[in-house]
């Protein structure tokens, strides 16, 4: 099996890394390419034993999979670049926000398959929560391939195409909301008289046991959390504090304001 990734960046980066760590695949069914930065390719052919090329017709020819890993405002550009060279064998997947299949399909002026795939960097750890969805041109055997890729680098779960926005906001900018949170936690910690190291050894080591907590226990959150509030003791102080500001409102917008952005982008 052939994949290419056209973009090189956080996203796509992550993607393939998990693919390797995986194992599904060798490295040297990878190929990379990106606009202009041959250094960062060097990098990853160094650390990764991946192939890059800038030669399209090169890239493309016997590519089974080929990813679509630009920013959306850049798509118009690499949609020049290669609309010319497309084969009739490649299945194309595109990671871009808001970039709906028929605007793909337009600029690409091809007929050819087409899946939307919205992961998110947890894929680098193979722990992505990637929602996709397919033109109907997709056939089954090649449907449940693309699934084994993206089960190598996390959980995968169709959804239909006008779902992506949600998708996208949830678990896609997910990872970024969930790190603000902790970066404040971490500065108010840092208030309490500990030292910063300190504190930032000790959240990060907060975090990874409580995801741990998650995918080990059978307990809902809500009984996690329960089961270390005491009655009358220092979490119920603290959760009494905390449930004093509009959380759920504050998160509320947060993520009505990524889905209308997803919109935006997809017009
Ligand atoms: N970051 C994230 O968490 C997520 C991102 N996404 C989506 O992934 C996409 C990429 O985001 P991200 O990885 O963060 O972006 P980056 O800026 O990190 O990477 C963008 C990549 O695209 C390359 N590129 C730009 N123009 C071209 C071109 N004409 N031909 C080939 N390659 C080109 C860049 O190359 P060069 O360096 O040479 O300019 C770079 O390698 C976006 O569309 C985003 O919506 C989806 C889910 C999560
Ligand atoms: O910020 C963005 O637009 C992309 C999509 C999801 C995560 N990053």
């Amino acid at each position: 099996m052939k994949i290419v990734f056209y973009g090189a960046g956080n996203m796509a980066s992550a993607i393939f890394e998990g693919i390797i760590s995986s194992s599904l695949l060798n490295s040297h069914n990878i190929y990379l390419t990106n606009r202009s930065s041959e250094g960062q390719l060097q990098d990853f052919q160094q650390k990764l034993d991946i192939n890059y090329s800038y030669d399209d017709d090169e890239l493309l020819t016997d590519a089974d999979y080929v990813f679509l890993a630009t920013k959306p405002y850049d798509f118009d550009a690499l949609s020049e670049r290669i609309k010319d060279k497309i084969q009739p064998g490649n299945h194309f997947v595109s990671i871009m926000a808001g970039v709906p299949i028929n605007q793909i399909k337009n600029k690409l002026q091809m007929q050819n398959p087409i899946a939307r795939i919205m992961p998110n960097t947890n894929a680098q750890v193979q722990q992505s929560v990637t929602g996709i969805t397919f033109s109907d041109t997709f056939d089954a055997g090649h449907k449940a391939e693309l699934f084994k890729i993206l089960n190598s680098f996390g959980t995968a779960l169709e959804v239909e195409e006008e779902k992506l926005h949600q998708v996208t906001a949830i678990t896609g900018s997910g990872p970024a909301f969930l790190y603000y949170m902790y970066e404040q936690y971490i500065k108010a910690a840092i208030h309490m008289g500990l030292d910063k190291e300190h504190v930032d050894a000790a959240v990060r080591n907060l975090i990874i046991g409580t995801g741990h907590m998650l995918e080990a226990s059978e307990l809902d959150i809500e009984q996690l959390r329960e089961n270390i509030t005491s009655k009358g003791g220092t979490t119920k102080a603290g959760l009494d504090a905390l449930k004093k500001y509009p959380v759920e409102d504050i998160f509320t917008d947060c993520l009505e304001q990524a889905i209308k952005r997803s919109k935006e982008l997809s017009e």
